[in-house]
């Protein structure tokens, strides 16, 4: 895969943004937006502006995944978007109203599955479900464990602690906990990235498998270009920081389902892979230039060093100038 190594965004670069964009039909009413939001750490004089101007529509349905670079600030819009953090100005709202914290309507899924030790897997999950489903009969929230422990193939360990789990089935619990939820939204930030390959390929199908069997809506945060196009509707991706925005949306537009084998193949695959990989290089090394810039060139003073012959005798090495 060529990778563009300019130093500026060029021509050729935007050229693959899809014009697509303006000509589009008129969008339904997001079920969730993020209007114009900035999110920083520290204060004063230290603090990091991480987000800047974040403007977000997640449609009801879709599939939107948003790629960027590590440090680039991917989970904290995942904090923003699930209300665990609040962003400094802007706001975001989930069918027209404030998001103004945590909610069972938005179920977010981490990159560190963080499953209680002393519980099993029923256990793990019962937990969210008697919480959210309080209203049901004891029979039925057993069944609802159960059909989701199902869904994820993990019904012969039922009854292990996490300890007793290899690290994708610690996801898979950890997914089932939140989809157990019925989350309107389902954020899914980075969750297959402590696994191996191949691990990754099974869980990315039977993400996609829930997300079209419970009809959800869903944003997925990666730093993998080739899984977002496995997976999404649309591709957002997010600059580097400091104050990172959000770069133009790459519609991905190939038919579901959607076959690794043959998607190496498929011209469409991989200009687009080629499209979203170049933006991101050339915008990463733009910021970087910019970085430079601001720092203003140091010019490095090199020591004046001369090679010692070795082949000399000890002492005259010993007695060389150098
Ligand atoms: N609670 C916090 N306090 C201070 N700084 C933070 C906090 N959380 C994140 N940051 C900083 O904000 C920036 C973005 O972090 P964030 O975790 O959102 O990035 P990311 O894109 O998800 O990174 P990665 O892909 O490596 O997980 C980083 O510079 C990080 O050090």
């Amino acid at each position: 895969m060529s990778i563009a190594t300019s130093s500026e965004i060029t021509a050729d670069h935007l050229a693959v943004i899809p014009k697509s964009v303006e000509t589009q039909p008129p969008a339904p009413a997001p079920i969730m937006a993020v209007r114009n939001v900035s999110k920083g750490y520290g204060s004063g004089a230290t603090r990091v502006g991480v987000l800047n101007g974040i403007n977000l529509n997640l449609r009801e349905g879709e599939f939107l995944a948003v790629v960027g670079f590590s440090g680039s600030g991917k989970t904290t819009l995942a904090q923003l978007l699930a209300g665990l953090v609040k962003p400094d100005s802007g706001e975001i709202t989930m069918d027209g109203e404030p998001v103004t914290g945590p909610g069972p309507e938005r179920g977010l899924v981490f990159q560190n599955y963080s499953l209680l030790p002393w519980l099993t897997v029923r256990g793990n999950i019962a937990l969210s479900v008697d919480r959210v489903f309080q209203s049901w009969s004891k029979t039925q929230r057993r069944e609802h464990v159960d059909r989701f422990v199902e869904l994820v193939g993990l019904t012969h360990a039922i009854h292990r602690r996490p300890h007793e789990l290899s690290g994708g089935m610690r996801q898979r619990v950890s997914l089932a906990r939140t989809l157990a939820m019925k989350p309107k939204v389902l954020l899914l930030d980075e969750p297959l990235s402590a696994l191996d390959a191949l691990t990754r390929s099974v869980m990315q199908d039977e993400i996609l498998k829930i997300w079209q069997e419970e009809k959800q809506t869903c944003l997925m945060i990666t730093n993998d270009v080739d899984e977002a196009i496995l997976v999404a509707d649309r591709i957002v991706p997010l600059n580097p920081g400091p104050d990172a925005g959000l770069g133009p949306a790459f519609t991905v537009g190939l038919e579901r389902p959607r076959d690794k084998t043959e998607l190496n193949h498929n011209e469409r695959f991989k200009h687009l892979r080629n499209a979203v990989t170049n933006y991101l290089v050339a915008v990463r090394q733009r910021a970087r230039s910019r970085e430079t810039q601001k720092g203003g060139a140091v010019e490095i003073q090199r020591p004046d060093i001369q090679p010692v012959d070795l082949t000399l005798p000890r002492k005259a090495i010993l007695n060389s100038p150098i």
